[in-house]
C-alpha cells in the first residue's frame, strides 16, 4: 500500500480502478517528412487513422446523453471532414509526413473557421481537437481528453481544462486526482458542482498505473494505492451517510428560524435546471463567461438574451445575481483578453476589460435587459473585479442606462472590501468572492497547488476582510438596504457556511450539490451560536486553528461525514 498526498478540495471516501488522463498530444516537428514507405501508404495510413478516431467518437457519442453527446458527435463530423483530409492529402503528396500533415491542415481549418466568425468559429475546437486525435491514433499512442470506459473509475490527470468538463460523465468517474491545481482551481470548482470526491497538488499521481485500486479520501486529502478492509469500511459508510443526506428541502433556517437563502452557482441554462431541481432558492452567481468559453468572438446579444433567459426561466419566481463577463487569467476569452499578459490574474480581467475594449460591457447588459424583459424572475447585476468606489459607480451607470434596476459588485479584491462601505453608498448589493479574494489578499495563485495552504479562506486575513465587507455594508445602509452574499467556494464549506452566517453573511451561493449540507449543518445552530463560532474563528492565529476550532464546534460535521 503507498499513500499519495494533496489536498482535499471536495469530500466524499470511494474506492476504484485509476484511469490516468492521456498528456497532450505534443507538435509533430515542422518540415518532418515520410521516408521508407510510398505515397499510397503514407496516405492510406492518414486515411485509417482518421476513421478509426471517427469510429470511437461515434462509439462514444452513441452511449452519451446531453452536452457530451452533442460535442461527441459534432468531434466525430470533424474527423472525417472532407477539407482537412484533401488538404492533408496535398501535404502528404508532396511529401509531408502523415502527422505533420494533419497537424498542419487542422491548423488552417481553424484559420479559416475562425476568419469566418459566429457558429462556425465555435467549430474550431473541434478541429483541433481532433487533429490531436489522430496524430495519437498514427502514433499508436491514447487518445487525448477524458479516456473511454464502461466501467466506473478515478480518474488521474495533470489538471483538468475547462473544456474537458463536457465529456467529464459523473456516473463513470468515482473521483478526481490531480497533480496541479488549488482549492479554487477549475478542478477543484467542477469536482463540487458534481459532487465528486477530489484530491488535488498529489506529487507523484503520474506514476500510478492505469487499472491500480486506490482509495480517494477528498477531506484528508489522500490517496491510497490497494486499499484493505479498513479503507473499504470507510468508502462504504461514506456512500451510506451521502444517501441518509439526502436533498435540500428549499428552505434554509437556522434553530431559532434565521432565515439564510442557499442560492446556486451555475454557467448554463442545464446548470439552472439541475439547481432548480435541487432546492436551490436562486442563482447567486451566473458565471456569464462559461456560457462562451471556446468562444473566439463576442457573441450576439440576441444569442446572449437566448443563454440568459434560459437561466432566468429556471427561476420564474427566484432571484438571479447575472455576473458580467469575467474573461480573463483561468477564464480567458480570447475576444477580450491578451493572452501575451505577463500577470494575467493582475492583469486586465473582469471589469477592467471595459478599459481596453469599451462596448462589450454595455452589448451585454443589453442582452442581459432582453432577457429579463417579460421574465417574472428578479434580476440582478454585479460586475466582477471591482477594486475602487468609482468602477462602482461607473457600473452602476452603465446598469441604470440599459434599465437595469439592481446593480451590486463582488468583493473580490482587498480593496474593495476595505472600502465596502463606499463602495456600497453607489450599488445596491455585494457578493464576496472568496476565491479570488483568498488569493489576492494572501498574494497566492489560486491555480498553485504548492500555495494551496495559503489559498484557504479560513485564514484571518480573509475572514477579516469578510467581516469589514459587513461592516461595510452596515455602514452604507442609509442609503438604502445593502445585501452581502458569499459565491465564492466558502459558502460550500458546511463549518465555513456557520461562520460567514455568523459574521453577518444574508446569502450563500454554491454548487448545487452542496446544498443539502450547507443546510443541514445551518439548521443545528442557531444565529448566536453562529456568532460565537465566528468570534472563534476570527480570534484563531491560523486558517488550520480556526477550522479545527470551529468544526470541533460542529458535531453534526462528523455524523453526516461532512
Ligand atoms: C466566485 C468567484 O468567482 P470565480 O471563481 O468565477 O473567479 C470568486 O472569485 O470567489
Ligand atoms: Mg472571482
Amino acid at each position: 500500500m503507498s499513500t499519495f498526498v494533496g489536498v482535499g478540495v471536495s469530500p466524499g471516501r470511494v474506492i476504484g480502478p485509476v484511469r490516468q488522463m492521456p498528456r497532450a498530444v505534443a507538435e509533430p516537428p515542422a518540415g518532418e517528412r515520410w521516408s521508407d514507405t510510398t505515397v499510397d501508404d503514407e496516405t492510406a495510413h492518414l486515411l485509417a487513422a482518421a476513421k478509426a478516431v471517427q469510429a470511437e467518437l461515434r462509439g462514444r457519442a452513441e452511449s452519451a446523453t446531453g452536452d457530451a453527446k452533442a460535442v461527441l458527435e459534432a468531434t466525430a463530423m470533424m474527423a472525417a471532414d472532407p477539407m482537412l483530409l484533401k488538404s492533408a492529402n496535398t501535404l502528404v503528396v508532396a511529401g509531408t509526413s502523415a502527422e505533420r500533415a494533419v497537424w498542419e491542415a487542422g491548423a488552417q481549418v481553424a484559420d479559416m473557421l475562425r476568419g469566418l466568425g459566429g457558429y462556425m468559429a465555435e467549430r474550431t475546437q473541434d478541429v483541433l481537437d481532433v487533429r490531436s486525435r489522430i496524430v495519437a491514433e498514427l502514433r499508436g499512442l491514447p487518445a487525448p481528453g477524458i479516456p473511454a470506459s464502461e466501467t466506473p473509475f478515478v480518474l488521474a490527470a495533470e489538471d483538468l481544462a475547462p473544456a474537458d468538463t463536457a465529456t467529464l460523465n459523473p456516473d463513470l468517474v468515482l473521483a478526481l486526482v490531480t497533480g496541479s491545481g488549488g482549492p479554487q482551481s477549475h478542478t477543484a470548482i467542477l469536482a463540487r458542482a458534481l459532487g465528486l470526491p477530489a484530491v488535488v497538488a498529489v506529487h507523484g499521481v503520474d506514476g500510478i498505473d492505469d487499472g491500480t485500486e486506490v482509495f480517494v479520501d477528498g477531506a484528508a486529502g489522500s490517496v491510497l494505492t490497494n486499499p484493505g478492509d479498513v479503507e473499504r469500511t470507510a468508502a462504504a459508510i461514506w456512500s451510506e451517510q451521502s444517501r441518509a443526506l439526502g436533498s435540500y428541502s428549499g428552505t434554509c433556517t437556522t434553530t431559532d428560524g434565521h432565515r439564510v437563502p442557499l442560492l446556486a452557482n451555475v454557467g448554463s441554462g442545464a446548470d439552472a435546471r439541475k439547481a432548480a431541481d435541487a432546492g436551490a432558492e436562486g442563482v447567486g452567481l451566473l458565471r456569464t463567461e462559461f456560457c462562451f468559453l471556446d468562444r473566439d468572438t463576442e457573441p450576439a446579444v440576441a444569442e446572449q438574451a437566448a443563454a440568459y433567459r434560459e437561466v432566468f426561466d429556471a427561476f420564474p419566481h427566484g432571484k438571479v445575481v447575472v455576473r458580467t463577463l469575467d474573461a480573463g487569467a483561468d477564464k480567458p476569452l480570447p475576444f477580450l483578453t491578451d493572452a501575451t499578459e505577463p500577470n494575467p490574474a493582475l492583469g486586465v480581467r473582469g471589469y477592467r476589460t471595459e478599459l481596453a475594449t469599451p462596448g462589450v460591457l454595455d452589448r451585454q447588459l443589453k442582452a442581459i435587459a432582453e432577457a429579463a424583459d417579460g421574465a417574472e424572475t428578479e434580476v440582478w447585476v454585479m460586475a466582477p473585479m471591482i477594486a475602487t468606489a468609482d468602477e462602482a459607480h461607473r457600473f452602476a451607470d452603465s446598469c441604470a442606462a440599459a434599465g437595469l434596476q439592481v446593480p451590486g459588485v463582488m468583493v473580490e479584491v482587498p480593496s474593495a472590501a476595505l472600502t465596502a462601505e463606499s463602495i456600497l453608498r453607489n450599488v445596491q448589493f455585494a457578493s464576496i468572492g472568496t476565491n479570488d479574494l483568498t488569493q489576492y489578499v494572501m498574494a497566492a495563485d489560486r491555480q498553485l497547488g504548492p500555495l494551496a495552504a495559503l489559498n484557504d479562506p479560513w485564514q484571518p486575513a480573509v475572514l477579516q476582510l469578510i467581516k469589514q465587507t459587513v461592516a461595510g455594508a452596515a455602514a452604507a445602509h442609509e442609503n438604502g438596504n445593502k445585501s452581502v452574499g458569499v459565491c465564492g467556494e466558502a459558502a460550500a464549506d458546511p463549518a465555513l457556511a456557520v461562520v460567514l452566517v455568523g459574521l453577518g453573511v444574508d446569502t450563500l451561493s454554491m454548487s448545487a450539490r452542496a446544498l443539502a449540507g450547507v443546510a443541514a449543518v445551518l439548521a443545528s445552530v442557531s444565529l448566536d451560536e453562529a456568532r460565537k463560532l465566528a468570534e472563534q474563528a476570527l480570534g484563531a492565529p491560523s486558517a488550520l486553528e480556526a477550522r479545527t476550532a470551529v468544526r470541533a464546534g460542529l458535531p453534526i460535521l462528523e455524523t453526516l461525514g461532512l
